[in-house]
């Protein structure tokens, strides 16, 4: 038996996915984070993987919301919502045909096609982004040199400042100054777990759901598009701000949040995930 098959939902939020996938001819977007939703923190993010529960259950909700080639097959589709470059997130998440991918909190979008195919909007940068974007990262990597366990990601519009293995003192104060360059350049500092993440552009993945959900409403002409979407860090609060009633918002493990639902960690979504794609089957 599964992890996922053992773990009991809270009873609130069984009700709130019974509802949430009621068949009153409104489409279901399923839109989840990554890290730390579907696959556990590790120390390398090139290294990170579904858990095997959610790795199943998105596997088996897939198999529900691959439109058919264009014409809506289904009421509900999949989206994955992360931080992380489009590419990097399609490789290491391996999404089922169909799924929107929406990466770097926002500023790229993307989905896979029927046929397995990923397809992404080219993201381009005016040359002041991409001039800002390199000063950005020759900060960080000064922020960084010298302190153990902590380094730099580059991204195709932010820098990323990781300390998840460094001491407490080095984490401080290359954040500091990761926070100070960001002043300097006049860019926003988004502090996740152990991660800081300065982007040259605006994003959010709250208006990544906004249109995601226009998107779904087109492709599937239904007047109403509820959406479901769970994530675990400071960064997924504004994609839980961004949604409302009859939607579904799931706060995955411990910290202050917006959302209405919380569950302890990745087994109890893959629970979740379950429980629509059983109410859709
Ligand atoms: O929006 P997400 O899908 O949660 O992506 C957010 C960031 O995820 C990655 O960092 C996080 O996961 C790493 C691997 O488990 C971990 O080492 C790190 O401490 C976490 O913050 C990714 O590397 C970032 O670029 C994403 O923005």
């Amino acid at each position: 038996m599964s992890e996922a098959a053992t773990t009991t939902l809270p009873a609130d939020l069984a009700d709130a996915l019974d509802r949430f996938t009621a068949d009153d001819g409104a489409a279901l977007l399923v839109a989840l984070d990554f890290d730390g939703v579907l696959a556990p923190l590790v120390d390398d993010p090139a290294a990170s993987r579904m858990a095997p529960s959610t790795r199943a259950a998105v596997d088996l909700l897939g198999a529900l919301t691959v439109p058919d080639g264009g014409a809506a097959a289904g009421r509900a589709r999949l989206a994955f919502v992360s931080g992380r470059d489009l590419e990097d997130l399609a490789a290491r998440a391996e999404p089922p045909a169909g799924t929107y991918l929406v990466g770097s909190h926002g500023a790229q979008t993307g989905h896979v096609r029927p046929d397995g195919v990923l397809e992404a909007v080219p993201l381009e940068l005016t040359p002041e982004q991409a001039a800002a974007l390199e000063a950005l990262y020759d900060a960080l990597e000064e922020a960084a040199a010298g302190r153990e366990g902590v380094w730099v990601q580059r991204k195709p519009s932010a820098g990323v400042l990781h300390t998840r293995t460094a001491g407490p003192e080095d984490s401080a104060a290359a954040e500091a100054l990761a926070d100070a360059a960001a002043a300097r350049l006049g860019l926003d500092a988004m502090h996740g777990k152990d991660v800081v993440e300065i982007a040259v552009l605006p994003t959010s993945k709250g208006e990544a759901l906004t249109r995601l959900r226009t998107v779904v409403g087109q492709e599937t002409g239904a007047g109403q598009v509820r959406v479901l979407y769970a994530g675990d860090d400071t960064t997924d609060e504004k994609a839980f701000a961004a949604l409302g009633a009859g939607d579904v918002t799931i706060k995955v493990g411990a910290g202050e949040t917006v959302a209405t639902y919380r569950v302890p960690g990745i087994d109890a979504v893959a629970a979740a995930l379950d429980r629509v794609r059983s109410r859709l089957a």
